[in-house]
């Protein structure tokens, strides 16, 4: 089961845990540190004996266990590795099942979009080679589960954002000029939540 890290949803994420006998929350990982909502990782750590943070050693925050490219995160038979893919943030990474089917890409790749590259060390750049290297070469049916859905949507594919993502099938100077000019209001949390995250979404860990 997977739980995200959002602040105000730590009561049920707690309920979900007590509810559901069959596995135990060891680890909270975060995809990178979050400019729109303060994780509830620090909060359910202190609620859960024994549970773990995680993040990229390149995110700048502080956790239990910070991440590297190629780590694996192993629970019972499976597990999920650690695939750098900054861009939106340095910190960012995409965690790919061990059999490859399903990769939850934070705000790196969106469905038929992408993550924004104007601020926390953004980079258009970046975010176009670790898409182009690091998620379209998965296999084409690998199940694309992002951080974030404007429009409801909840998962895709590799091969339908190699072919219809209107952001990435375009050359990388086309790319930059799109990320250059989206002119999206900041996030409304954007002040609180940087900081609060850099400390586990609390401010002693
Ligand atoms: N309105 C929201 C913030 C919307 C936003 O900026 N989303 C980010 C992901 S959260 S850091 C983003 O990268 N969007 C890309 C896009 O193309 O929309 C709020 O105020 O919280
Ligand atoms: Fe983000």
């Amino acid at each position: 089961a997977a739980v995200c890290p959002v602040c105000h949803q730590a009561d049920g994420d707690r309920c979900m845990v007590k509810d559901e006998s069959s596995f135990i929350l060891f680890l909270k990982v975060n995809t990178h540190c979050h400019a729109d909502h303060i994780t509830s990782t620090g909060l359910m750590k202190k609620r859960l004996a024994g549970l773990k943070s995680a993040i990229s050693k390149f995110s700048g925050a502080s956790a239990d266990i910070h991440l590297s490219e190629g780590d694996k995160i192993t629970f019972g038979k499976q597990y999920l590795t650690v695939v750098e893919t900054p861009g939106h943030t340095d910190g960012c990474v995409t965690l790919v099942t061990g059999d490859r089917s399903m990769a939850f890409t934070g705000d790196a790749l969106l469905i038929r979009g992408c993550g924004r590259t104007d601020f926390q060390q953004g980079s258009a750049k970046k975010l176009y080679q670790s898409i182009h290297q690091k998620i379209f070469t998965l296999p084409d049916h690998c199940l694309i589960y992002p951080g974030h859905d404007y429009k409801g949507q909840t998962a895709s594919t590799v091969a339908e954002e190699r072919k219809f993502n209107p952001r990435l099938t375009k050359s990388l100077e086309e790319f930059v000029d799109i990320m250059n000019n989206l002119n999206l209001p900041k996030p409304k949390k954007i002040d609180v939540s940087v900081p609060a995250n850099l400390v586990c979404g609390v401010h002693e860990v």
